[in-house]
């Protein structure tokens, strides 16, 4: 293990005075991070002098080496050493009310704990013996100022609080990387990395991480490898090699000055050295990302053609084959209800994205006729644009399905929220309003509520982990940094810091959390249709279901028959394709660049 953390983590080694400056020969000029500051935040902030500390690169233990391979490593902390799966420290931002908070740490130490390879079919430990991570809650930037410290994140004194912490975390065992349950830009993440003296991991990055770590065909392995280049090249990082030669992207020393680059070469006064180095990078990127994108194309024409031999005759008898997608939240039951319903055995697993291969199991309906059940990748809050652009040829199969199942974990207390961003990620994939207002909602997990038919609202917040009360308790961090109030780990005891913008900034945060990909709508129309579709879904019909009891699974059934069947007659009665003519489409917005 220890062997495989010297590889990810090179000590952190000092310059000469003259190569940090920001307006030494050779690194930055102002110019240039008054523009990569307005890249970041859409306006100008006052350079922090974080850009031009020299921090180190680390490198990947897993990297996948190929005649094509671009050159940089695409993953940081995920290996293939089954004996040491990586240990994480993890940092979630408060946010209110403690329910939210509670449900979001929650699902970040189980996203922390997913990151973990498979050896043969079995993973290391199993997933419910594994321990709680070591984690902080702290003052979540966005609460207090309603923008975070375009540097850092956060503000010095929870830097330094963290840092604190995960040098006493360290005391106990090794800590592989650092996962911050947020966005952060380039910069941000290498900034940390410098000051924690450990990789740092955001949102995006760990979910692209455990995507590569659970992939296990091709398919997915070619669509994980996309989406971590694609999130990549915008975190490309002006760095000082071993000859203090600058160039971007590769291995050395990191100086932090331009995150994207577009725009910083060619223009007069401020192209500086290592431009010409960054377009290599880039171009190197691009050919890559094409070289997948043909293999992925290859893909997605197999299984168009295994889609339509099956529509046409997939039966025994020679008759059309319906294909109905599971879809839902992760960690919802998905897999285990798909088992359960074609009495086959598809992996489920309390880790988060246990399912990144998605799986065909044929069903025999109460008629008596046979469908498809096509069990799926789960969505998450924050999904990275990268993924959902990467894996299309996978969710191309939701698109094309001709019936969903949406599963909702009835005991999550953010049910609601869950729903929405299932709803939001189905819309942004492609899949039709009328599609979704035909979707079979799926209250799965009703074993864990209380009483029968119980409200999912007082089910238990965590099902996954050991945590409790104790784990959000205060934790007093005797660090007296220049901010501490801005660095706290409780969510109850220390109020005074919270003003009213609290609440205020709850609703963004709480905005950002719901959204995947920012606005994803192209033209108001689709927007209304989607918030009208999202208000029926939450008043619609739902069957109730445990997977592992094998309660409401005949209801299910008969529900999907139904479906079907009505939608056979409406097909016979001439209608059009109707519902899946629409194609997918990039949202606007890019979750986790820095643009
Ligand atoms: N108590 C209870 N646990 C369930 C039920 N259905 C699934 N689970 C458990 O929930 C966990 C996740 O189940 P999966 O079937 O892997 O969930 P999934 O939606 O496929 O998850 P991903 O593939 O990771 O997106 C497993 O530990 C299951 O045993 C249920 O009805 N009741
Ligand atoms: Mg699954």
């Amino acid at each position: 293990m220890f062997r495989s953390i010297s590889r990810l983590h090179c000590s952190l080694r000092s310059l000469p005075q003259s190569q940090r400056s920001i307006t030494s020969p050779g690194t930055a000029s102002v110019g240039s991070l008054e523009f990569l500051s307005r890249t970041i935040w859409g306006n100008t902030v006052e350079p922090s002098p974080q850009f031009s500390v020299p921090c180190c690169r680390f490198s990947s233990s897993r990297r996948k080496k190929s005649d094509e391979d671009h050159g940089d490593d695409l993953f940081l902390v995920s290996n293939r050493d089954p004996d040491s799966p990586p240990r994480l420290f993890v940092v979630q931002p408060r946010l209110r009310p403690d329910a939210m908070l509670r449900s979001k740490l929650s699902e970040a130490l189980n996203l922390a704990n997913s990151l973990e390879e498979q050896r043969d079919g079995l993973y290391a430990e199993e997933f419910g013996d594994k321990e709680v991570l070591p984690h902080i809650v702290v003052q979540n930037p966005l609460a207090r100022h309603l923008r975070a410290h375009a540097d850092r994140y956060f503000g010095p004194g929870t830097v330094e609080t963290v840092k604190a912490h995960i040098k006493g975390s360290e005391s106990k065992d090794k800590l592989d990387a650092v996962f911050v349950n947020t966005i952060l830009s380039g910069v941000q993440q290498r900034n940390l990395e410098c000051a924690w003296e450990k990789p740092v991991l955001d949102r995006v990055g760990i979910i692209i991480e455990i995507f590569n770590a659970h992939a296990q065909t091709k398919e997915a392995k070619l669509q994980s490898e996309l989406a971590a280049l694609m999130y990549k090249k915008t975190r490309l990082v002006r760095i000082r090699g071993p000859g203090g030669r600058l160039s971007f992207g590769a291995s050395g020393e990191a100086e932090v000055v331009s995150a994207r680059g577009r725009g910083s070469g060619g223009r007069g006064f401020i192209s500086g050295a290592g431009e010409s180095e960054l377009h290599l990078q880039r171009r190197r990127i691009q050919e890559r990302r094409i070289h997948l994108l043909a293999q992925i194309g290859e893909v997605r024409r197999t299984r168009a053609l295994q889609r339509s031999s099956r529509r046409r005759h997939g039966g025994s008898d020679g008759q059309g084959l319906a294909t109905v997608a599971v879809v839902g939240y992760t960690n919802a039951g998905k897999s285990t209800l798909v088992s359960a319903l074609s009495q086959s055995d598809v992996y489920s697993d309390d880790r988060l994205f246990a399912t990144v291969d998605p799986r065909l199991r044929s069903v025999i309906l109460p008629s008596g006729k046979k469908a498809l059940l096509s069990d799926t990748v789960g969505f998450i809050s924050d999904l990275p644009v990268q993924l959902v652009e990467a894996f299309h040829a996978t969710l191309e199969e939701v698109v094309e399905a001709d019936l969903l199942v949406h599963v909702l974990d009835s005991s999550a207390v953010n049910l609601d929220e869950q729903r929405s961003t299932v709803l939001q990620v189905l819309h942004q994939i492609g899949v039709s309003p009328e599609k979704i207002q035909d979707m079979i909602e799926v209250w799965n997990k009703i074993d864990l509520l209380e009483g029968e038919g119980g409200d999912h609202k007082t089910a238990d917040w965590s099902t996954t982990s050991e945590l409790s009360e104790d784990d959000l308790a205060s934790e007093d961090d005797g660090i007296n940094g220049d901010e501490d109030l801005d660095a706290e780990t409780s969510g109850s005891s220390q109020e005074h810091d919270d003003g009213p913008s609290e609440d205020h900034s709850t609703e963004e945060e709480a905005a950002c959390w719901a959204s995947p990909g920012g606005p994803i709508g192209e033209d108001e129309r689709q927007q209304n249709e989607f918030q009208e579709c999202i208000l029926s879904k939450q008043d619609s019909h739902h069957v109730k279901t445990s997977a592992v009891l094998g309660v409401g699974l005949q209801e299910l059934l008969h529900l999907i028959d139904e479906k079907l069947d009505s939608q056979k007659s409406f097909r016979e009665r001439g209608s059009s394709s109707g519902p899946f003519d629409r194609k997918w489409r990039p949202p606007q917005v890019t979750v986790g660049a820095d643009s």
